[in-house]
């Protein structure tokens, strides 16, 4: 518009560098998860969401094709750190570029890790809080460092947590491991529990309610006596 003056961004006392800084923080944190065309109904395909990218992938021959269930582009910035957490899909975490590491924490040390759904509530893994979270000590990290090439197995159920020591390009893909018709069919993400291990555990819910009409004595012999039910009854027996 002629004559108008626009607003020119003040810099006095700004390096160029302060500037660039601010436009574009070397420590800003962000996050690519790839989505499927619906969002809540459509699962990722890396595939069908990037088609240029499709002639690039060759999926690994781990499984059948039926059992694929998805594959997600992951794009993250350096520093970025994802909470312990489970999957309940079989999965191979491929490294495109960037370095990543990885720890990881076996399904057996679940009581450990102080969860709330398929997450930990012990986010500083490194430097944890030993007062608020004293089990925690107790459980058995194994780490790994991923670099551009490598590829990771992550079974289902096993907990694991991500620090991209660098920018870092990856690529995903979960499958089933159990008959398709275990698996919950409104899961996009690959982390809603196969629906047996849900009924059970509302079923758990009511009997809680149930055993919460009893005096506190009685309840907690009762539920002491459930606990061991269950172990008899579901515990595996080839324990470590
Ligand atoms: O590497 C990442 O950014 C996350 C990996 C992850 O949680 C997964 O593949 O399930
Ligand atoms: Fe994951």
């Amino acid at each position: 518009m002629a004559g108008q003056h626009l607003p020119v961004p003040r810099l006095e006392g700004v390096s160029r560098e302060q500037f660039m800084q601010h436009l574009y923080p070397q420590d800003e944190k962000y996050y690519l998860r790839s989505l499927g065309e619906d969002p809540r109904k459509d699962v990722a395909d890396i595939r069908k969401q990037f088609p240029l990218l499709k002639g690039d992938i060759k999926f690994p021959e781990f499984f059948k094709e039926e059992q694929f269930f998805s594959s997600v582009f992951r794009i993250s910035s350096p520093g970025l750190q994802l909470w312990t957490h489970y999957d309940v899909m079989d999965n191979l975490l491929i490294q495109v570029t960037g370095k990543k590491r990885v720890v990881l924490f076996s399904p057996r040390d679940a009581q450990y890790l102080y969860l709330k759904g398929t997450k930990s509530e012990v986010l500083n893994i490194d430097n944890p809080d030993l007062a608020k979270y004293p089990l925690f000590s107790k459980a058995r990290r194994y780490e790994c460092s991923l670099e551009a090439g490598d590829v990771l197995f992550i079974p289902a159920l096993w907990f694991h947590n991500v620090i991209s020591e660098e920018f870092g390009v990856g690529v995903n893909i979960f499958w089933k491991h159990l008959p398709s018709e275990c698996y919950d069919k409104t899961d996009t993400y690959g982390n809603k529990d196969p629906t047996a291990a849900s009924r059970a555990a509302q079923i758990l819910d009511r009997a809680l309610k149930t055993l919460a009409e009893l005096p506190e004595e009685y309840r907690d012999f009762y539920a002491r006596r459930m606990v061991l039910h269950i172990q008899d009854k579901a515990y595996s027996k080839n324990s470590e």
